[in-house]
């Protein structure tokens, strides 16, 4: 199976209806993968903070009306990063969306850790509070949103739930990259998923770097993939039937002693 991960930068200039036609090019660029995977918050721009309430938009709204039409037209699921969603009560989320290639919406996943530090997410958006995992033909599939990298607990909570590939879209900053790489590969290899996370690109508001360097990481830790700094497809073969390799030769998650006794589910500081 194919994998293309579409890189995008969201420059502070181009409107979300212009940076959508010019994505539709790139997206068209990917034709051949079964799954194209595209940034967080690409459309709004993530470091577009004093746009977030205008830019906002319901799940029927024209960024996943785009994705449906991509994955239509190219016959290929198509993770359309994420958005920044507005629901019925008027919150703001940031909500990861998979389209199937009859166009239906197949997975979905408000981001739980917004992020607060040099950021105004956590101040703008409600942090999401469900997990999901969904049969694909990627495996059972789940979703977890840049910053949610930091938390293994919620990636624990994915695999416990039968999680076998998790897709990651990022507004990950290149001034952290290191901490990008060490993180896609260690949940990879810990949680032994497949993960496949798109990472954005570019100079956003505020002269904010993105990082890029896409990564498909399986839970042996083979980076089957990295883009590079640059706007772009990058593809990749993946074989989902890794995972369960993997844990069949080197079973650690069977090896777990959790819960200990006494445990608390106080947060720690
Ligand atoms: O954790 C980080 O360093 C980056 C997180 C981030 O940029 C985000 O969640 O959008």
């Amino acid at each position: 199976m194919r994998v293309a991960l579409v890189q995008v930068a969201s420059p502070p200039e181009e409107a979300p209806a212009e940076r959508r036609e010019r994505v539709a090019a790139m997206v068209a660029g990917a034709r051949g993968a079964d799954l194209v995977v595209l940034p967080e918050l690409w459309a709004a721009g993530y470091f577009a903070f004093d746009r977030y309430a205008e830019r906002a938009e319901p799940l029927e709204g024209p960024t996943v009306a785009a994705a449906r039409g991509w994955a239509r037209d190219l016959g290929a699921h198509v993770h359309a990063g994420s958005i920044v969603e507005r629901d019925g009560a008027g919150r703001l989320f940031n909500t990861a969306v998979l389209v199937a290639p009859d166009g239906r919406i197949a997975h979905t996943y408000r981001k739980v850790h917004v992020f607060g530090y040099a950021s105004r997410e956590a101040e703008l958006l409600t942090p999401g509070d469900a997990l999901e995992v969904r049969e694909t033909p990627f495996g059972p599939l789940g979703a977890t949103t840049c910053y949610d990298l930091r938390f293994p607990e919620l990636w624990r909570d994915l695999v416990d739930r039968g999680a076998r590939t998790v897709v990651v879209p990022a507004a990950w900053p290149a001034a952290r990259r290191e901490h990008w790489r060490l993180f896609t590969s260690c949940r990879a290899v810990e949680e032994q998923v497949l993960l496949i996370a798109c990472n954005a690109v570019g100079v956003q508001d505020g002269g904010v770097v993105l990082g890029g360097h896409s990564r498909v990481v399986d839970p042996w830790g083979t980076v089957l993939a990295e883009a590079g700094d640059d706007e772009g497809v990058t593809f990749c073969e993946i074989d989902p039937a890794v995972v369960a390799k993997v844990r069949a030769e080197f079973p650690v998650l069977a090896d777990r002693r959790w819960p200990y006794a006494g445990g608390s589910r106080e947060v720690g500081r």
